[in-house]
């Protein structure tokens, strides 16, 4: 059972993940965290300045940055044993290099959220090396009140952490640069940002509920020779916008793929 949770580095990413697994009734008294800065955890949770001595966790999460690896593995490794589950949400840190800092680890998963954990809307990309089928459905069970985990092949992490882990920040810009294309056009400051966001949500609502792909529903916005078609015209000419998606992507994944290199153990 993978009852009891030590978080080690409770920030942006760790803090969503607690914020999602408590909106989804997991219990506080489950968690503890080890974070230097965070000013209060929430209620129920236990807040430690440093690692704890002689404890022991059914989970440990790693959510400290990469660049940070190698030099609190070895506080940490004394606290693993063939008993605990080792999470590590580290882009970059490969279950190889994992195997290596955390060699008594029972077993060892690399996850890619976003910060829509804290809602339970995140995508969940998972790899592991050598799990048993009983822990692994017991980790895909502690994720399900996260959003939606998927099992996948390690070598698409860098991929997958460009779409699914930084995708958010993508996805933000282009909502800025709605708005800001609109107020440059003439719309209020304010009320550009309001319709900005309220069109990306309601379409990425709408999306996810259809039967239609995003394809066919642009389609369905755009009448012959309307408005719609006018702006798709520029989004689609020379695959303006589907180029600098790929290019997007191609950098992120090629920054963690360098990452990766630099942090291996
Ligand atoms: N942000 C995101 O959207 C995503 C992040 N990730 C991954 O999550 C990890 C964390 O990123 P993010 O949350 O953005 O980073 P943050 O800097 O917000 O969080 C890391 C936290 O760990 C703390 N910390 C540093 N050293 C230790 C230590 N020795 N023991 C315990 N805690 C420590 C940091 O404190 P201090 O500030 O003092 O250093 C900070 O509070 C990264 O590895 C990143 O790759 C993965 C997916 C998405
Ligand atoms: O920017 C980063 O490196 C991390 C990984 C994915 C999202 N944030």
């Amino acid at each position: 059972m993978l009852d009891t949770i030590l978080i080690i580095g409770c920030g942006n990413m760790g803090g969503a993940m607690l914020a999602g697994w408590l909106a989804g009734g997991i219990a506080p008294s489950r968690f503890t965290v080890v974070d230097p800065v965070l000013a209060e955890a929430p209620r129920g949770v236990t807040l430690l300045r440093e690692l704890p001595k002689g404890a022991r966790f059914d989970v440990v999460m790693l959510g400290v940055k990469p660049q940070m690896l190698a030099e609190v593995a070895p506080t940490i490794a004394p606290l693993i044993g063939s008993d605990t589950t080792l999470l590590s949400i580290l882009a970059g840190a490969e279950l190889a290099t994992l195997a290596t800092l955390f060699p008594a680890a029972g077993a060892r998963v690399r996850i890619m959220p976003n910060l829509s954990a804290a809602i339970g809307r995140s995508p969940i990309a998972l790899a592991t090396q050598a799990i048993d089928a009983d822990r692994q459905a017991e980790v895909t069970a502690l994720m399900d009140p996260l959003g939606t985990p998927e099992w996948i092949p390690e070598d698409q992490f860098d991929v997958v952490t460009a779409l699914a882990g930084s995708g958010p920040a993508f996805v933000y810009r282009f909502i800025d640069a709605l708005a800001a294309g609109a107020a440059a056009l003439g719309l209020d400051a304010g009320q550009a940002q309001r319709l900005a966001l309220a069109t990306v949500e309601g379409a990425s609502l709408l999306a996810a509920a259809s039967e239609h792909s995003p394809g066919e529903l642009a389609r369905r916005v755009a009448s012959p020779g309307g408005t719609t078609q006018a702006g798709l015209d520029v989004l689609d000419a020379d695959s303006a916008l589907a180029r600098l998606a790929q290019d997007t992507l191609k950098a992120a994944a090629d920054r963690n793929a360098e990452m990766a290199k630099a942090t291996r153990a």
